[in-house]
């Protein structure tokens, strides 16, 4: 636990909207024991440090982090999709798509976790290198195993990392050897799965005495693995649960991939949804199987959403609920680009999933990069539409920097409906952020290392305004390489509500 507040000087990054963040080059940020920002003034030159200390009552007794220059502080990444029980098979089996995937690579290893020892041991590592590439809150979806899945938890709360933690449900449409008995054994497991992520102490002090579900730092999340996977007697029941406690987040995927949209509409007819709970009249889509199960709200969470229709997007705002977007998942399985552009037009909440290993990396960094491949796709393919309108402010043009950055983390927050308390370096907020280095001896050859001045032309400015400017717009640089070339060698720390619990200066 860092000491009496801890005030961090120097470089910070934080997103603001959707196309704006905030690039201060000498800001002052104070992190209370309890670990939240306490204040953050913007541009404090150093001659005037102690001067803006003893205004805040600090005089003496204070912990003060220097950020170097080559360094910055920024939000840590929301993952808000990815499989811990799949991350043993990054890189195999890339040449399937989704639903043989899941059958010939998947299934197999998910499998393998219902072995305890076996599923201590891997989640162990798997836990630690999603914090080391930047992850301070991921959301994870289990195996279909309860006790595996409390020890995932279990590692998860010892880490110290925000999360969801989830087991699968699933009692069809899964092989043999992989599928629960039935759907009140599938809840059943889900209720103990859950009054155990909840008996977890709290890791920090309380901010309040009287603690909401959403101040622990380990959230369990209700996780029908897709619709395919679960009959409407489970789906039913799963609704049920949910509306007995809104706190509970929802996880699942949808429209990835075009085989298992149709798959998917093929078990649930019009007339089966039209006796769902919550009845769906006319045509069925993916989104309205959701909906007519009472699974669709503002912490439901999405993943991929590749292959909307127009009345899907019209239930998922809604709804209001967020989409993970997954890219690398996406480009790896064949499964399309997803309109991520739209979805932010019509005013969707958007965050990034790395979906190990559908995805073959743990890194929320990779996600951004895919991001804004796919968005350069979409924005080909509409060029080429001599029907697009134009008149959009993001579908049909590449995502840019600011996009990227707030996908990564104030998006994912929303996404998470943790908005509140992450995603950005705001006084209120939980301290979740990461010390980025894009210094030479991070040891990552080639991020950094040229002559400021002359690349930004900016060496005829003179004077303060000139140097602010220069500062801020190789604090911008600093940024858009670290998104585009970075990796674990540059994220130097990894805090969680104030407390360091990894990058590579991490020691347990
Ligand atoms: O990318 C995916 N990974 C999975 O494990 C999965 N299960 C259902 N649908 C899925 N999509
Ligand atoms: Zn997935």
């Amino acid at each position: 636990m860092i000491p009496s507040s801890t005030v961090f000087y120097g470089a910070v990054i934080s997103p603001t909207s959707l196309t704006t963040y905030l690039a201060l080059p000498h800001a002052l940020l104070s992190v209370s024991t309890a670990g939240e920002i306490e204040w953050l003034e913007h541009d404090v030159p150093a001659s005037q440090l102690q001067d803006v200390l003893a205004r805040h009552g600090i005089l003496s007794d204070v912990d003060l982090v220097e950020i170097r220059k080559g360094e910055f502080l920024m939000p840590g990444f929301v993952d808000t999709h990815t499989h811990a029980p799949q991350v043993p098979n990054i890189g195999s089996g890339q040449q399937h798509e989704l639903l043989d995937w899941l059958a010939e690579v998947t299934f197999p290893m998910e499998a393998r976790f219902g072995d305890v020892e076996f599923a201590r041991g891997a989640y162990l590592p798997i836990v630690k290198r999603f914090i080391d590439s930047g992850t301070t809150t991921c959301c994870y979806y289990g195996s279909l195993h309860l006790d595996s899945t409390k020890a995932l938890a279990d590692i998860v709360h010892a880490s110290g990392q925000r999360a969801f933690v989830g087991k699968c449900n699933m009692n069809r449409n899964s092989p043999d050897y992989y599928v629960e008995p039935s759907a009140q054994d599938s809840m059943q497991a889900t209720r103990d799965l859950i009054s155990h992520i909840r008996a977890l102490p709290p890791k920090h002090p309380q901010r309040s005495e009287k603690p909401n579900a959403a101040d622990a730092l380990v959230q369990p999340v209700l996780t029908p693995r897709f619709a395919i996977s679960c009959t409407p007697e489970l789906l039913t029941s799963l609704g049920e649960l949910a509306a007995s406690d809104r706190s509970l987040a929802i996880q699942t995927h949808i429209s990835e991939n075009e085989s298992e949209v149709v798959f998917t509409k093929s078990l649930f007819p019009p007339e089966l949804l039209r006796c769902a709970p919550h009845p769906i009249h006319g045509s069925v889509t993916y989104a309205g199987v959701y909906e007519a199960y009472g699974l669709l709200r503002e912490n439901t969470i999405l993943a991929h959403a590749v292959h909307l229709e127009p009345k899907e997007v019209e239930i998922i705002k809604r709804t209001k609920a967020g989409v993970s977007h997954c890219p690398t998942s996406n480009f790896n399985l064949r499964s399309g680009c997803a309109k991520v552009g739209m979805l932010l037009d019509h005013g969707i909440k958007v965050g990034l999933g790395t979906d190990v290993s559908g995805g073959f990396s743990p890194s929320i960094l990779t996600a951004v990069q895919h991001a804004s491949i796919c968005s350069k796709v979409v924005a080909l393919e509409s060029s080429a539409d001599s029907s697009a309108s134009g008149t959009d402010k993001f579908a049909s043009r590449q995502l840019p920097v600011a996009t990227l950055l707030h996908l990564a983390t104030l998006g994912g927050a929303q996404v998470c409906n943790l908005e509140k308390r992450i995603g950005s370096l705001e006084p209120g907020k939980a301290f979740d952020a990461l010390v980025v280095s894009v210094r030479s001896d991070a040891g990552n050859p080639g991020i950094w290392g040229f002559d400021l001045d002359q690349d930004f032309g900016l060496d005829h400015v003179e004077g303060d305004r000139g140097r602010r400017k220069t500062e801020k717009k190789e604090l911008e640089a600093m940024l858009e390489r670290f998104l585009f070339c970075g990796d674990d060698r540059n994220i130097r720390r990894v805090y969680v509500q104030g407390r360091s619990i990894g990058g590579k200066e991490f020691r347990a």
